[in-house]
């Protein structure tokens, strides 16, 4: 099959909302850490700490105060699925418990949002019944998360060929579970995750830097069709950003530039290189064309050569 065929199967992915957040269409979400969209929480891992019913519920008010957003919940057991269904907005089907299909069901029968993550021991047929499961309960609220396991401390057993493969076949929205290293945030996005899982433990730091990856990548790699001036101004601001990246990181090429040619600043203007390389990038801005790009790369090519004079200036002070 071309890899077109295998894109056309689910040309729309069924987006989740998760209270205020859309999974699976616009933005790639950012869930667990300080400062992300949404936050989550395990119940496993309370255990032998006295799960008193005043405990968890303290854990899941513990979540929400990380920040604004949803707040999703793994369960350890069915006990727990009462109070998940009065104060979560999503539960979490664990990578340990995704063959249980009868707590699967289970969960997924409480009509919340499910978060399937894969066993990485799992096929990704096995992980597609799991979602199956949950689907048969009459839940379509449905997001599948690759990254359940550890491959070293803090790092999760991530398989990027499978979270592809899972986004075309399932149709549903595919989130990265990173455990609490942001590393492979830029990978996972790049590869069509619709978002990353990270540890709540995850640091303030660590959070940040999977937002920003999945920010600049996301703009080059993800096609929105926003519906709203707000949703709109949104993803502009996140194509800025990637834009900044790359000027920023042009302007250090073309001072080196400036500084290897014989003749360096407005004096070596290069009329004949500045229309190719134009030409070149109409290439993939066909929509701008030449016409429009030359003034927008003269502006550029502009600043980056009084960039070049005023450092070449300050230096020879
Ligand atoms: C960087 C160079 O110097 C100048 C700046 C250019 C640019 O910013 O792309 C292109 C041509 C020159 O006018 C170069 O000669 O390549």
């Amino acid at each position: 099959m071309s890899s077109t065929a295998r894109h056309a199967a689910h040309p729309e992915r069924a987006a989740v909302r998760l209270g205020a957040l859309t999974v699976g269409a616009g933005p790639a979400v950012v869930i667990g850490g300080p400062g992300a969209d949404a936050h989550w929480i395990s119940l496993r891992d309370h255990r032998g700490r006295g799960r008193a019913r005043a405990s968890v519920a303290a854990s899941v008010a513990e979540a929400r105060a990380q920040g604004a957003g949803p707040v999703l919940v793994e369960p350890s057991s069915a006990e727990d699925l009462p109070l998940i269904a009065e104060s979560a907005d999503g539960a979490v089907v664990g990578a340990a418990w995704m063959r249980d299909s009868g707590l699967v069901r289970a969960t997924a029968g409480l009509g919340l949002p499910v978060l399937v993550q894969r066993d990485p021991r799992a096929t990704l047929e096995e992980w597609l019944e799991a979602a199956g499961h949950c689907a048969a309960e009459g839940n379509d609220g449905i997001v599948l998360c690759e990254g359940g396991g550890h491959a070293y401390p803090g790092g999760a057993a991530l398989d990027l060929a499978l979270l592809r493969a899972a986004c075309e076949r399932s149709g549903r929205p595919v989130l990265a579970g990173l455990g609490a290293d942001p590393a492979l945030a830029a990978a996972a996005i790049a590869a069509g995750a619709d978002g990353l899982l990270l540890d709540p433990a995850a640091t303030e730091r660590d959070t940040l830097a999977a937002r920003e990856a999945v920010k600049i990548v996301g703009a080059l790699t993800r096609r929105e069709t926003p519906d709203s001036v707000r949703a709109a101004r949104e993803a502009i601001d996140r194509v800025d950003a990637a834009l900044a990246v790359l000027l920023e990181r042009r302007a250090e090429l073309a001072g080196t530039i400036q500084r290897l040619k014989p003749v360096g600043g407005f004096a070596g203007r290069d009329a004949d290189r500045e229309r190719r390389l134009v030409a070149e990038m109409a290439r993939r801005a066909p929509v701008l064309g030449e016409a429009r790009l030359a003034p927008i790369m003269n502006a550029v090519i502009e600043a980056g050569l009084h960039l070049a004079e005023e450092r070449r200036s300050a230096t020879q002070d």
